[in-house]
């Protein structure tokens, strides 16, 4: 299967702090991939490289095939918004605005028209179990409902890849597994190939596979538990 989502050999420091030395990653169309690791191995950082958001120094990202690490920030952030969705762990709702606001609100950014945006968000409200939320702010919601709000407007522009952040990092444990069902449920159907960066074993085993990145390179786990 060829990849999707990939990563060649990437390097980046911020200052004097090497956070990826040559770390290689993929994830093929539909995939569910875990990205686990240490605190501070660099998993956000391989996330933020492959979503476009952070550019490496050295090594490639493709999405589709295409380079994307050379492209202006004007282009990346179409990419982003064309192909990609999210979902982090805090503070990623917008306060001032609606649920429905919030998660209509790449649709907005696209250019779709304000009724029809608010109604496929209603859509995505009510299959997340969250009708009801609409009219509310962000401050309105429970933990576990203020993550499936973002799994929504993760979701709504039918992305190709989900990059979740410690989607659950900030819930129970058995919130956190109703987001990891409803986010699996969602990536499955639509095909959406999902970069998981979490902490906790039992989310990754929601994965497909595996990965562990250690001082900045990325390891299958199989060679992990191996020992090599
Ligand atoms: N914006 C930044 N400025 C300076 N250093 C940073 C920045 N972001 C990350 N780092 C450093 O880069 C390294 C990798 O960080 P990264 O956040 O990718 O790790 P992580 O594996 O996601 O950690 P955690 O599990 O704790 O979230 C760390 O040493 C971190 O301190």
């Amino acid at each position: 299967m060829s990849a999707l989502i990939e990563a060649r050999d990437a390097v980046l420091s911020f200052g004097a702090t090497p956070a990826l030395r040559g770390a290689s990653f993929e994830a093929g169309p539909g995939e569910i991939v875990a990205v686990m690791g240490p605190s501070g191995s660099g998993k956000s950082t391989l996330l933020h490289c492959l979503a476009g958001i952070l550019t490496p120094e050295k090594g490639e990202i493709r999405f589709d095939g295409q380079r994307i690490d050379g492209l202006d920030e004007q282009a990346r952030s179409t990419l982003r918004r064309q192909h990609f969705g999210f979902v982090f762990q805090f503070g990623q709702l917008v306060p001032e605005l609606t649920v429905e606001e919030n998660v209509a609100l790449p649709l907005l950014l696209g250019g779709i028209r304000r009724a029809g945006a608010l109604r496929q968000a209603c859509g995505w409200l009510e299959r997340l179990g969250l009708e009801g939320t609409q009219g509310r702010r962000s401050g309105e919601l429970s933990g576990g409902q203020a993550q499936r709000v973002a799994l929504a407007r993760g979701m709504i522009n039918r992305p190709r890849v989900l990059f979740a952040d410690e989607p659950t990092g900030s819930l129970d444990s058995l919130t956190g597994e109703q987001v990891m069902d409803l986010m699996v449920a969602a990536a499955r159907e639509q095909g959406t190939t999902v970069v998981l960066v979490t902490h906790e074993p039992r989310v990754a085993m929601y994965a497909d596979r595996e990965v562990i990145v250690r001082d900045g390179t990325v390891h299958a786990l199989t060679a992990e538990r191996s020992g090599s």
